[in-house]
């Protein structure tokens, strides 16, 4: 027998789960569709774009929505010989100033071969630049910048492009900027005058719900999953759980793409709800250790401090218990504490990771005060613990308290 032999039993179209993937049907957005559409109705008319401001949190189909839109604008737009209609996506994820996105357009717009370098120009140079290839081009051009909010403060280009007409800096090209974000706070802290402009129309995409999710999941799987290779109940899970937590069609995809894998590996016929439950502990514990990687060893310790409270069945517990809790562990694994206020910040950052959920309370007088519990389940934070912190003993102690308070 080989080593290697494939396995279908469980999916007809793995890749349909992936990441790549482009739906050639949006499920449950036809409000926003339609919002988005309008928006873009001046580009058929022959008019300037308006410039769109789509946010919303991760995973709510805003790239997937705007994809599917401008694939269709530009299949639609071929019928009226006046409209040229050109798209540039990029997504700024490692781009933090105007300058890079500039760099960036440029680079993509020229040919290979003659890509200018990221750094050395004056900024005014490079989007003089940047104007001059676009005014090669023509016609109408939209811009896309997925994940825009990594520009950061160094916004000038977003209020730039969209003026580069109206001050003379294009003739002959008509641009239009599609900025993506699911950061709420960026939008707040643009200049005012790129507020205005760039945010000329905005959408927000909402959380899905679990019957949307559903819904997306199901016409997904009719395109990835082999005939009755899931059992009833698989999709509901998944959507379940992804819109309890965050309603991310991205986790609730992943969920069952995983939940696959683990049916497969385990030569399964079907994917069944104790395999959704597999997955949902093993993405649930991968995000942990992600989160926990950026932390670091007081971050760590500060988490494990909470876990040693939810081993003692203690959550939720103020920071003042908590920092007791820390000292015990930095004094047994030797290491030097920090002060209160410090691990009061660490505290924020975990709950920002979404490791810990925080509850405000009201003390009258004293004001308000937050306490801590995990927001995972203990088994999947002492594990990744373990993989990260060299504290065996530590660890076994509250594994061993965990176990007589049956928590798990
Ligand atoms: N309404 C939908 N119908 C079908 N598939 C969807 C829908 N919404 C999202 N998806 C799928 O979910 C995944 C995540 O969607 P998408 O990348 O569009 O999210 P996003 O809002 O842009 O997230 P981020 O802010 O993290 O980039 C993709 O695989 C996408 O195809």
């Amino acid at each position: 027998m080989s080593r290697f032999e494939r396995k279908r039993t469980i999916f007809r179209n793995k890749d349909a789960l992936g990441e790549s993937y482009q739906p050639p049907e949006i499920e449950e957005r036809d409000e926003e569709i339609a919002a988005y559409t309008d928006a873009l109705q001046p580009v058929v008319d022959g008019w300037e774009p308006n410039n769109i401001f789509i946010y919303g949190n991760t995973g709510v189909g805003k790239t997937a929505v705007t994809e599917y839109l401008l694939e269709e604008l530009q299949t639609d737009i071929e019928r009226y010989d006046d409209v040229d209609l050109s798209v540039i996506s990029i997504n700024c994820k490692t781009l933090n100033s105007s300058y890079q996105v500039a760099v960036r357009l440029v680079n993509e717009l020229r040919p290979s071969g003659s890509e200018i370098s990221s750094t050395g120009y004056p900024q005014q140079t490079v989007f003089s630049k940047l104007y001059d290839e676009l005014d090669a081009i023509g016609g109408t051009i939209l811009i896309v910048l997925d994940e825009i909010d990594s520009i950061g403060d160094r916004d000038e280009l977003l209020y730039e492009l969209p003026r580069a007409r109206s001050n003379g800096y294009l003739e002959t090209t008509r641009v239009g900027v599609i900025g993506i974000s699911n950061d709420f706070k960026f939008r707040e802290q643009l200049d005012p005058r790129v507020q205005d402009t760039l945010c000329e129309r905005e959408l927000q995409f909402p959380p899905y719900d679990a019957a949307e999710l559903g819904n997306i999941l199901a016409s997904r799987a009719d395109i990835a999953i082999a005939d009755d290779a899931y059992e009833n109940g698989v999709l509901e899970l998944c959507a379940a759980l992804a819109a309890r937590d965050s309603g991310s069609a991205r986790q609730a995809l992943d969920l069952l793409r995983l939940a696959g894998e683990i049916a497969e590996s385990t030569d399964a016929d079907s994917i069944r709800e104790d395999h959704v439950e597999a997955a949902r502990s093993k993405l649930e514990q991968e995000r942990v250790e992600e989160g926990m990687r950026e932390l670091t060893t007081h971050g760590r310790l500060t988490l494990l401090a909470v876990i040693s409270k939810a081993a003692k069945d203690e959550t939720p517990c103020r920071t003042r218990e908590i920092y007791q809790e820390y000292l015990d562990l930095c004094e047994s694994s030797e290491t030097d504490s920090l002060a209160q206020r410090s691990v009061y910040n660490h505290l924020s950052d975990l709950r920002m990771l979404g490791i810990l959920s925080a509850a405000e309370n009201r003390s009258g007088s004293r004001g308000n005060y937050y306490s801590y519990s995990l927001n995972v389940p203990f088994t999947s934070a002492i594990e990744a613990m373990a993989d990260v912190l060299y504290l065996d003993r530590e660890i076994k102690v509250i594994r061993d308290i965990a176990d007589m308070n049956d928590i798990s």
